[in-house]
């Protein structure tokens, strides 16, 4: 346990790949894909043996506000904060280092996405630990670097350099979604490394990038209220706390730039070292990353939920939510989702073009 070191969870996504089981009020953070927990909650309680509970936050918006609380009933309120606007993950991980900062000036931080599938907790505990260590003497910011096993355009890419001991590697090059033809090159090269999402760094080593690359966020970060001190009365700190969400609504839904932490700082950063983690992965992208964490039969079905019925079916995944029995003849390769008001029925293969399907869906049920 690292009693300094503070951790912030970015879960302001909004999941459209997961519909109809996500909504707007409802990522994929929020979803019992796996277990009877959500994933944030599996990401929270990951952290409990890196950080003290108390130096957990986790940003969020106002529609996902009350359903994260609710999710994690074990963090104060004040831990989970709603972004006014949704800006990426640049104002974001400003937001996170602002926060901490204001507590901490010279603290470590991590700063980690809601949604990923992690199972060896004891290796990321132990990792990330370790980078903490590592980015409290440093002014490098930190990431995680995953073996990749395909030339994915989602992820971003590490090009690993030297050995710096103790693991790390420093990062020669940061690219964030390269095109798919890069993205190949980059992975027979056996050079490069999906970037996991995950950031280790001092506040003041992500400050000093910030103030070179994007001042905006860097003056956002300085001008911060600092509201912790635990010397105010009562009242002081109320009008402190009033003084902070003042602060936020002001000057959050314009901060620039609006895109994410990795186009804005991690590509430009003077240095990025990476560890090459040890524990498994997903970034649980879409419903066909379920047939790998929760098998298949013999025919190659995939199926969660009580009530599914199966004849002649090949190669399916079927998520049932409600109760309802699905059931499904002769039909392969498909991704049936059933929940109480929306039923998705897509080719396997289609999967990553749900969002194109969204706009023809009721508002309401997004
Ligand atoms: N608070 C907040 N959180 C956000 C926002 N936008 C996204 N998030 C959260 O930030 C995390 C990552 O956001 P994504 O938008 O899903 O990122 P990505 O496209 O998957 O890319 C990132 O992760 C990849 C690994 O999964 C990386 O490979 C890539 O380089 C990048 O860091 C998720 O937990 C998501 O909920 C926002 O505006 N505000």
């Amino acid at each position: 346990m690292n009693e300094s070191a503070y951790a912030c969870i970015m879960a302001g996504g909004s999941g459209e790949r997961f519909w109809p089981l996500s909504r707007r009020a409802r990522p994929k953070h929020l979803l019992k894909l796996f277990s009877e927990r959500t994933l944030i909650e599996e990401a929270v309680r990951r952290l409990e043996a890196v950080v003290p509970l108390a130096h957990i936050f986790v940003l969020s918006n106002e529609a996902q506000l009350e359903a994260t609380r609710a999710a994690l009933p074990f963090l104060a309120p004040e831990q989970i904060i709603a972004e006014p606007a949704k800006r990426d993950t640049a104002a974001a991980a400003a937001l996170a280092t602002a926060l901490v900062r204001s507590r901490d000036p010279e603290a470590v931080m991590a700063l980690l996405p809601a949604d990923s599938l992690i199972k060896d907790s004891a290796t990321y505990a132990r990792q990330l630990s370790g980078a903490l260590a590592r980015a409290a003497t440093s002014d490098a910011l930190l990431t995680f670097a995953i073996k990749p096993s395909s030339a994915a355009t989602g992820f971003g890419y590490l090009e690993m350099a030297e050995g710096l001991g103790g693991g790390f590697r420093r990062v020669a090059r940061f690219v964030e979604k390269p095109d798919a033809a890069t993205a190949a090159q980059y992975v027979a090269s056996g050079n490069y490394a999906w970037n996991a999402g995950m950031f280790i760094w001092r506040v003041g080593a992500f400050l000093a990038e910030a103030e070179r690359h994007t001042p905006a966020l860097a003056t956002f970060i300085r001008e911060f209220p600092n509201c912790e001190s635990s010397a105010l009365s009562e009242g002081a700190s109320v009008a402190q706390a009033e003084a902070r969400a003042a602060f936020l609504a002001e000057r959050f839904p314009t901060l620039e730039p609006r895109v994410s932490v990795d186009y804005a700082i991690m590509e430009k950063a003077r240095a990025v070292e990476t560890l090459v983690a040890e524990f498994d992965w997903d970034d649980v992208g879409s419903w066909t990353a379920l047939p790998a964490h929760l098998g298949e039969d013999e025919a190659g079905n995939c199926v969660s939920g009580a009530g599914v019925a199966l004849h002649g079916a090949r190669g399916n995944i079927v998520f049932g939510s409600s109760g309802r029995t699905v059931a499904l003849c002769g039909v392969q390769d498909l991704v049936v989702v059933e929940t109480a008001d929306a039923i998705l029925v897509a080719h396997r293969d289609s999967v990553q073009e749900i969002k194109q399907v969204l706009p023809k869906v009721p508002p309401d049920l997004l």
